[in-house]
Formats: C-alpha cells, structure tokens, sequence
C-alpha cells in the first residue's frame, strides 16, 4: 500500500538562492521519515518539490521508482501523496463533516454541478468513518473555522486521508499546539501510520516529536542534506548540534 519517495540531485533557486541545490532524499515505503534543520533551511521547499507544487530547476521526484517530475499536484495527490499544510486550508464556513465531504467528492474528480444526491450520500458515510477514526465525532457538525489548533490539525489529516494518500505529507503537524494536544497528535499519527500502511514525511521544530516518531532523519541546512540517518546516531553529531547553534559554515 504505501509509496516510496525518492528526489535525485534536486534544486530549486529563488532568484540567485538556492532553496534546494542537488537535494538527495530516499524514503523508503512504510517509513515515518523527518526534515529537520534550522529556518529557511529548505524544508518546506522540499515538500513543494515532492507535491508538485514547484517547478524544479533540476532533478528528479520518483514515486514508487516512477518519474513524477512533471505531474501536476492534481496528479500526484491522484497517485497517492497528500500534504497537510502548516496553515489549514480548509473550508470555515462549512462544517467538520462537509470538509470530509468535499475532499471525498474532490478525489472522485466531480466537479460541483455532477454531485448527485447518492455520491453525496457514499461521501458523508466515509466521512463518518474518518470522523470517528480521527476522534473527531463529537464535532460533526461544528464549523471548521470554529475549530482549536490541534482539532484544525486532525481535521486536515482526515481531509487528506479522504483523499486516499499513501503518503502523508505533514509540515510542523503540532505548531501552536499545547503538550496534551501534541502528545495526542504524535499518537494519532502512529496510529494512522500503523492502520493504513503509510509513509510518512514530516517537518517538525518539537524535537521530541521527531525523535518520538521519526524511524529516519534528514537534517537540511542552507538548502543541502546535511546528513540522513536513524534518529540516535544523527542526534549524537555534534555538526547537527552547530547547525542549530548557526556555527556550521
Ligand atoms: N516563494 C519563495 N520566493 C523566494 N524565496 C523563497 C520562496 N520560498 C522559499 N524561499 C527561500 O528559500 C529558502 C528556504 O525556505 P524554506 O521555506 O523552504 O525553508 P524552511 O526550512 O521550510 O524554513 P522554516 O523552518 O522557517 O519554515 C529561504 O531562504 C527562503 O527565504
């Protein structure tokens, strides 16, 4: 079920910056796999690059050994990979479950005009499902604009959820939230990861979260790998420590 992710010498500039330049990044199928690395390190450049959000300067984005360069977001969320963003996107005039809806209709690719009254009914019963897989039942019907930090969270994972992804795309998944938040969050993902057989890519500033999650670490600094390892043996690096401590050069 889950997806392997690989980028080959990846670049992207941003004028004469180089956001990624010749980024290698392999992410085995099934793995729970972190970005960290100090701000404007590339990370969330990283991530556009696997969406498809970007157009590349140079490189090559492989989904499952298939050359995914090209494709459009549209088309590789159809292949399986969904982002949950640092800032929701989600609807906040509609409520929780007609978020759900919507992602499930989307992923069928009907426009708005084709939602027959059955395609609408199939959609909200799998959305009862993701509603009470996410713990999220209790606030069926509230309005996703009304919604805490972390319930916001675990909306957009449904959402992307609703969209069949095998890949799990999750930037900084616990910012803003409290310790309880958090912690549930951590397990949520687990749990998820666990169930569905996904691979998981995260960026994340609570390093408890990435060691209590990460199975493997890629540490990016100025746009490059700094090193990718399991998450002890790149904790014990004292580069990494002088990276965060801005004394790496
Ligand atoms: N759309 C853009 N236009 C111009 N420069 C950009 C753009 N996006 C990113 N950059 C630059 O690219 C570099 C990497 O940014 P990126 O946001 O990927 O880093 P990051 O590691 O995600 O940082 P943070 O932890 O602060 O979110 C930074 O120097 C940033 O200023």
């Amino acid at each position: 079920m889950s997806l392997e992710i690989e980028l080959r010498s990846v670049t992207k500039r941003f004028g004469g910056n180089a956001a990624l330049d010749g980024v290698d990044l392999h992410v085995p199928a099934g793995q729970i796999h972190a970005v960290i690395g100090p701000n404007g390190a590339g990370k969330s450049t990283l991530f556009g690059a696997v969406a498809g959000e970007l157009p590349l300067d140079t490189g090559t984005v492989l989904l499952d050994g298939r050359d995914v360069t090209g494709a459009s977001p549209q088309r590789r969320v159809r292949l399986g990979i969904g982002r949950a963003f640092q800032v929701a996107r989600l609807f906040p005039t509609l409520s929780v479950r007609d978020n759900i809806v919507a992602a499930v209709l989307s992923r069928q690719g009907k426009s708005l005009v084709f939602w027959s009254a059955r395609a609408v009914r199939a959609a909200r019963v799998e959305a009862e499902h993701l509603l009470d897989e996410l713990r999220l039942g209790d606030l069926t019907t509230r309005l996703a604009g009304s919604l805490s930090q972390g319930d916001r969270k675990r909306l957009e994972i449904a959402m992307v959820l609703a969209l069949s992804s095998r890949v799990l795309l999750l930037d900084e998944p616990t910012a803003g939230m409290s310790p309880e938040e958090t912690e549930a969050t951590v397990h949520l993902v687990r749990q998820l990861w666990a169930e569905r057989e996904l691979t998981v890519l995260i960026t994340e500033h609570d390093m408890d979260v990435v060691f209590g999650l990460a199975q493997a670490v890629t540490v990016m600094y100025r746009g490059s790998v700094l090193c990718t390892g399991d998450p002890e043996t790149v904790r014990a690096r004292p580069d990494v420590a002088d990276v965060y401590l801005g004394g790496v050069e």
